[in-house]
């Protein structure tokens, strides 16, 4: 008893001050050390219990601003932009950088509105190996203490192992039909997510977004994403003159974009936007491509090169830089935080 007291009043009572002016062993010896290790566990106790009662929403660092109900920096209208890229194309969209934005502001508009995102991603034939570390890196990383449904579509529903995910989210497993050749089944994703959508995806989500199943989330994506219309710069083509793009070039395709026509050159692995957005533009995708199939030709990049054809005369409202779909050459002084990525695959393995 009389140690815990002496513990107490060496170590806890002590003025900091005093302990911290101390020549040589700033925390002190024996038992001020104890008492000042045990101040220390205390107040990390409390401060991270009270941070997740505020389900993350204020931290210890911050917890001034929390409580006085402003938790946040004023915006500066006088302040550049950090990130020395172009954040606004000339349509007023903006391109999502990391450090453009503050999270806590948009999680609280966003947690207003009790938005509902969903996630779909396809996995026919031997992609279904990549949905578990999609999923899983994704209940880590994406729209964290937002409510998230994954929509796997698929053509083998017992390959899908099963993953758990955490309340407010949910896993749904859509039985497809696959088809026979690569392109068809790249290509084809326009069509299931239309008719999705109408079926159900209309009423379950407000946002969607669409990505590739070879892909894993690496760092925090959150509602700075969520957009009316969202195309995603691809990285391999960042500041590129366009004439370089790999546009569908044949004038009889119904993805054909002139040499000197194009803003940015957009990924076909993710895109996204408001549900009722993804309809139209998946709706555009699949009947340009049905148009070609007629004529007997197909886009250069399949599904790709539709959605550059939709994007150019449907300008994206909300673009997302290269972090957000990099891979491991991706450009460094662009991508400064790789957000999501593309997994290493072998071609010829993994489309036969
Ligand atoms: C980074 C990038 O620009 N990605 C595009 C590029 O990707 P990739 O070369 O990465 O295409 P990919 O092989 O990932 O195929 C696209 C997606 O289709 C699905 N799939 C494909 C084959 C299969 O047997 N089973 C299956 O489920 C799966 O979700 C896959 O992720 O070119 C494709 C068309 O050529 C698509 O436009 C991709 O979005
Ligand atoms: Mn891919």
């Amino acid at each position: 008893m009389n140690g815990i007291r002496e513990i107490f009043d060496t170590g806890i009572r002590q003025n900091i001050f005093t302990m911290l002016s101390r020549k040589g062993n700033i925390i002190g010896k024996g038992k001020r050390r104890i008492g000042i290790l045990i101040s220390f566990i205390v107040l990390s106790f409390f401060s991270f219990t009270w941070y997740w009662s505020n389900e993350g929403k204020c931290n210890p660092f911050t917890a001034y601003s929390c409580w006085t109900g402003m938790p946040y920096d004023q915006p500066n209208p006088f302040r550049p932009s950090k990130v020395g890229f172009m954040v606004l194309t000339p349509w007023l969209a903006p391109i999502i950088f990391d450090g453009t934005y503050n999270l806590d502001v948009l999680n609280a508009q966003f947690h207003q509105r009790g938005v509902r995102v969903g996630l779909t991603v396809f996995a026919v034939r031997k992609y279904n190996i990549f949905v578990k570390s999609l999923i899983e890196t994704a209940e880590q990383f994406f729209m964290a203490g937002h409510k998230v449904n994954y929509y796997v579509f698929t053509d083998d529903v017992r390959a899908i192992p099963k993953i758990m995910v955490k309340e407010g989210r949910s896993l749904v497993i859509l039985k497809i039909s696959g088809y026979k050749r690569w392109q068809d089944i790249t290509m084809r994703r326009m069509q299931f997510i239309h008719d999705y959508i109408a079926e159900r995806l209309i009423n379950e989500v407000d946002y969607l977004a669409c990505l590739d199943a070879d892909m894993k989330f690496t760092d925090n994506v959150g509602v700075e994403i969520l957009g009316d219309l969202v195309g995603v710069i691809h990285h391999g083509y960042f500041g590129k003159p366009r004439i370089e793009f790999p546009n569908e070039r044949r004038n009889k395709s119904e993805a054909y974009i002139p040499v000197d026509t194009g803003d940015f050159y957009y990924t076909g692995c993710f895109f996204g936007g408001r549900v009722e957005e993804v309809y139209k533009l998946t709706n555009f995708c699949h009947n340009a491509m049905m148009e070609d199939k007629e004529k007997n030709i197909e886009a250069i990049w399949h599904d790709e090169s539709y959605l550059n054809k939709y994007f150019l005369y449907h300008k994206p409202t909300k673009l997302l830089s290269p972090e957000y779909a990099s891979n491991d050459n991706g450009p460094t002084y662009v991508i400064k935080r790789k957000k999501i990525i593309h997994v290493p695959k072998n071609y010829r393995v993994i489309r036969n």
